[in-house]
């Protein structure tokens, strides 16, 4: 394997704010890798600063082996799909589908106008004058079109309604599968990106908390279901992500179960069910935030 991403103790302060903690990862060619974190943690300042747009503070990045930073070499080969694109103050959407082939070599008219058609975006009405998810599809739109062979979505379908986000995920897919290339997506919809993903980082408060196969992710929490002493007695020495109770009833998520546990549990008249992406960041990430830890 390739790595395309190359990222060693890459820390970006703002002032008094560490947006980027001392963060090192890899990511490998022609892989789709969500970016996952909950408001602030630092998502986007990462995106900037592997596509050149701002400085790190301190550590080393490597896109295609070298350093993305006003690298015409790198930045032809990378495509940035922000939530606030700005445009110029009179293009309408068939400005910005003409101009794009300037800056993306891989640029496919063709699938771009079937894309257009699938997501009825007014192509003479001018920018200012649309709607949000209609903004929203013209990024999806260049992002797919471009074929960029190293894509970031940074969170790309603010307004997008469920059947065009549903289109959108299913054309990356299908179009990931006959060109491939390497994605980075980051989303708040977990669950919905989840089967796309290949491998999964989860951003927290600047620190990098889970970088990890998605696949080996989804089987590595497990929650068990039954009355409070049976749990209770099962997850006695285990390593407990996240804890309810109802009533007399507890349910509680642990890690990884062997397959020994899980008869075990069973015959313990417990129930066990698998923990989706979404539940596992929202438990590994529902911690109070540094900064109020320390001033507490
Ligand atoms: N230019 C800046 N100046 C000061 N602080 C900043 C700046 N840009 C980002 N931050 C701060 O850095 C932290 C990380 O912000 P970032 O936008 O990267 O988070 P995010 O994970 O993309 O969040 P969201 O999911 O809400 O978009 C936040 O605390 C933010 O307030």
């Amino acid at each position: 394997m390739t790595a395309v991403i190359e990222v060693s103790g890459l820390t970006k302060r703002f002032k008094n704010v560490t947006a980027v903690d001392d963060v090192s990862f890899s990511v490998e060619e022609n892989t789709i890798s969500g970016l996952l974190g909950r408001n602030g943690a630092g998502k986007t300042t990462l995106m900037q600063l592997l596509t050149g747009q701002d400085f790190a503070t301190r550590g080393s990045i490597r896109v295609f082996g070298e350093t993305p930073v006003e690298n015409k070499h790198v930045l032809q080969r990378v495509c940035f799909i922000k939530e606030s694109q700005k445009y110029p103050e009179e293009f309408t959407a068939k400005h910005v589908f003409r101009s794009a082939p300037w800056f993306f070599p891989n640029w496919d008219g063709v699938f771009a106008e079937q894309l257009i058609d699938d997501f009825r975006v007014p192509l003479t009405r001018r920018i200012k004058k649309i709607s949000r998810g209609q903004l929203s599809s013209i990024g999806v739109i260049v992002g797919l079109a471009s074929r960029a062979p190293l894509t970031f979505f940074d969170e790309p379908y603010l307004g997008l309604d469920a059947v065009a986000r549903q289109i959108f995920y299913d054309r990356l897919l299908s179009d990931y599968a006959e060109h491939p290339r390497t994605v980075v997506l980051s989303t708040h919809l977990i669950d919905e990106v989840s089967n796309l993903l290949e491998h999964v980082f989860v951003i927290d408060d600047g620190r990098l908390i889970i970088d990890q196969d998605a696949d080996s992710l989804r089987g590595s929490a497990t929650t068990v279901v039954g009355t409070r002493a049976a749990v209770d007695a099962f997850v006695a020495h285990r390593e407990v992500l996240h804890t309810d109770h109802l009533g007399g009833l507890s349910s509680v998520t642990v890690g990884r179960l062997s397959q020994s546990e899980r008869v075990e549990a069973v015959e313990a008249g417990l129930e066990l069910s698998p923990v989706s992406l979404q539940q596992l960041v929202v438990q590994k990430t529902n911690v109070p935030h540094k900064e109020f830890e320390q001033s507490a």
